[in-house]
């Protein structure tokens, strides 16, 4: 089965066309190819599908073998993909995601691809939506939550999949590998969820890491980035265009007045393959 290895600040992905080979099972196959000892390595993979209300369908596989609703960083590297490849002639094209039909630009400068653009949809904000018990019919802005033994404030996002914004001090020393887990698959969050530890730098910047559902720490998360743009202009901690500094690379995300996230950041082919029967 052929592949191609991509990366959007360092969060990695195998793509596969699924629509000349499908494995029996993705969720098995997810976690196989996503190890990084007995099989490529990443954190997720990525599937081309065709699709009959979008130019193209994306699925997107954790590490851990579940299915997400959506991949910003992924949607990147998808994007990228179809265009050099030769899949698509547009810069600009529709795709159908679990997040709904969104729309990835490829960004030319002097004939050179130098990034991507992607109109992320709007962000989902009632508790029932992101989706967090307890806050049915409301916004979940800087709640409380217990982790640890400890109450921490956070405030809730969906971009399709579920985030769960924390402010913290200093990003660098949060101790990120000790509770990310228990944020994850804390009771108030039916469908679990990704958790970003947000360093507000100043109104047009801030320093984010984040544990990813199904894929633990990663160097970075497009949705995540897009949850904090969103978070941080709802608790008035930041402007409502910010770069977001991650450990693996920076996005700029926008969260526009039509209410729709835009996230701009690079996609990068790393290696092609072929994978062993
Ligand atoms: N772990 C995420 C999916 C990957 C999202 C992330 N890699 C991104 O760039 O948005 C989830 O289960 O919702």
């Amino acid at each position: 089965m052929e592949f191609t290895k991509w990366q959007g600040c360092g969060n990695d992905f195998v793509l596969i066309d699924g629509r000349k080979q499908e494995p029996d099972d993705y969720a098995s196959f997810a976690v196989k190819v996503c190890d990084r000892h007995y099989g490529v390595g990443a954190d997720g993979i990525l599937v081309v599908l065709p699709s009959e209300r979008a130019d193209f369908r994306m699925r997107i596989f954790n590490a851990d073998g579940s299915e997400a609703e959506m991949c910003g960083n992924g949607i990147r590297c998808f994007a990228r993909y179809l265009y050099e490849y030769g899949l698509t002639n547009k810069t600009e094209f529709p795709v159908e995601t679990g997040a709904g039909i969104l729309v990835p630009r490829i960004i030319l400068t002097h004939g050179q691809i130098t990034g991507v653009c992607v109109d992320m949809g709007e962000p989902h904000l009632m508790g029932e939506e992101i989706p967090v018990c307890g806050h049915d019919g409301e916004m979940v802005i800087d709640q409380p939550i217990d982790v640890g033994g400890k109450t921490y404030r956070m405030t809730g996002v969906s971009m399709g999949n579920p985030h769960c914004v924390v402010f913290v001090e200093d990003a660098e020393t949060f101790p990120i590998g000790e509770l990310g887990t228990q944020f994850e698959h804390h009771e108030m969050f039916p469908r679990k969820t990704n958790t970003e530890f947000v360093e507000v730098r100043d109104r047009g910047h801030v320093r984010m890491r984040v544990w990813e559902r199904g894929a633990a720490i990663t160097l970075a998360c497009g949705t995540g980035a897009c949850a904090t743009a969103v978070a941080s202009a709802l608790n008035r901690k930041t402007d409502r265009k910010i770069e977001v500094e991650l450990d693996g690379g920076r996005l700029l995300v926008e969260w526009a007045e039509n209410n729709h996230v835009f996230m701009t950041g690079p996609a990068e082919m790393v290696f092609a393959g072929r994978l062993a029967d």
